[in-house]
């Protein structure tokens, strides 16, 4: 009964999510732009690349061409513009924001003040933390000048840094299992490096989907403006104590040491962490054999016993355990026997449909040939498979899985597999 209620609230839930996923669509198309899709190229400004290692300020401003606004939160509205031939995100004060709209009782102009020193304290930030899954900052303009609102021009406050775009979790969700897999080693890899960055120990304080953004399949972290730097002080160990999220049960407690709460940021992000991207990302969707493992991790740090150190060591054991096949047992590594191998052919056509991939072909990655294999016997269709010269970002090989061996044909690049007694 219980897990009947449980499953309705999940069907309830996922249908919210694509009602709003569609509304979202539904707002962006009649306020005339998209926030994820990239629009024609226009024509290139002056002369500058990301890697160009030149900071952009106050006088390359103006030139960021075809400004739509893209995002905005309680602080910054964000902008997409073309610069020098590429996108870029370009952060301002959201004038129109909550940190503007709350400070009703002081000058406009100070407000704002205080919205750019933000600003600028983000960038210094986010440089100083740089790394391959935080976004990159390519220059800032914070003048000391009087408050001016609107798109980015001369006299505003802005930063411009890489172009992202939003981490959706219907997305997310419909993302094969690699994809997320990946994700997953990204959030590992942010949370070790808060845990050790150069500032010191850094708390997340709203560790949100909304802080971080997708570039090219990779997670970064974009929004650090309301980050706590340096672990929080206290006297005994009951100032060290870590809530649930509902802040009605005490979860774990670390040790007052100095008087400093240590490893208290570090731990606290992973809880975040795992409820926020791990739940979504890790358990289901790959191999069965790592479904156990998954779900312990998820479990483990949704209980505050896996700080960021153990969460990232965790993560990166899971991911190299499935680029190995290192889950595959003796019988199905020994399954490759039963194939002979034709380097350098390839079967036209006779292609099937399997749940492991979407469309008419059945095609998955593999740790190995033996793996492949053992699939392939465990698909009644399945007679052969051939091999690509194609690798995931996990090291794992493309195989295309065959119901038969009609038209074989030479094929330098594929490495082709008949189950013996087929063909
Ligand atoms: N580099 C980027 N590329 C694309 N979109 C971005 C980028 N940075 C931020 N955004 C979008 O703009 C939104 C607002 O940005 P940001 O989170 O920095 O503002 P904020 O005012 O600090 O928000 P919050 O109130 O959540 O703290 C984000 O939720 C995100 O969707």
């Amino acid at each position: 009964m219980a897990s009947l209620s449980r499953l309705s609230l999940y069907v309830t839930v996922y249908l919210f999510l694509c009602l709003l996923a569609n509304l979202t669509l539904v707002v962006m198309f009649l306020g005339g732009h998209t926030t994820h899709q990239h629009h024609t190229r226009p024509a290139p400004t002056p002369a500058w690349t990301p890697a160009s290692g030149h900071s952009l300020g106050c006088d390359e401003l103006p030139a960021i061409a075809n400004l739509t606004l893209i995002g905005s939160g309680w602080t910054k509205a964000v902008y997409r513009g073309w610069y020098g031939g590429s996108w870029v995100a370009v952060k301002t004060v959201h004038t129109a924001g909550h940190d503007m709209s709350e400070c009703r009782g002081e000058e406009a102009s100070v407000c704002y003040r205080r919205c750019a020193n933000k600003l600028r304290q983000e960038a210094r930030w986010l440089t100083k933390l740089s790394h391959a899954n935080v976004i990159k900052v390519f220059g800032e303009c914070v003048p000391e000048v009087e408050y001016s609102a609107g798109p980015p021009r001369s006299g505003v406050a802005a930063v411009v840094v890489e172009l992202g775009q939003p981490v959706r979790i219907v997305e997310v969700l419909q993302m094969g299992y690699e994809a997320r897999l990946k994700l997953a080693v990204d959030v590992g890899r942010i949370l070790q490096l808060l845990a050790h960055s150069p500032l010191g120990p850094v708390l997340m304080k709203d560790f949100r989907r909304e802080q971080f953004v997708l570039v090219d399949g990779s997670l970064k972290l974009s929004d650090v403006d309301d980050v706590v730097v340096g672990e929080p002080a206290c006297s005994t160990a009951q100032d060290c104590v870590i809530h649930d999220t509902t802040k009605e049960h005490v979860l774990t407690t670390v040790a007052c040491d100095g008087g400093l709460c240590h490893g208290h940021n570090s731990l606290l992000n992973s809880i975040y962490a795992g409820q926020h991207f791990m739940r979504l990302l890790l358990p289901y969707g790959g191999p069965a054999a790592l479904e156990a493992a998954s779900l312990h991790l998820v479990e483990q740090q949704s209980l505050g016993r896996l700080d960021s150190e153990h969460l990232h060591t965790a993560i990166e054991a899971l991911a190299l355990n499935y680029s190995m096949g290192g889950y595959l047992t003796q019988a199905e590594k020994q399954e490759i026997q039963n194939f002979v191998v034709l380097p350098g052919s390839t079967v036209e056509g006779e292609d099937f449909p399997c749940l492991r991939s979407d469309g008419a072909q059945c095609v998955q990655s593999v740790s190995s040939p033996a793996e492949a294999a053992s699939l392939c016997s465990q698909l009644p269709a399945c007679s052969a498979f051939v091999l690509l010269q194609h690798w995931t970002w996990t090291g794992r090989q493309t195989a295309v899985f065959k119901k038969g061996t009609g038209k074989v044909r030479e094929e330098r690049r594929h490495t082709l597999y008949v189950r013996r007694g087929q063909g």
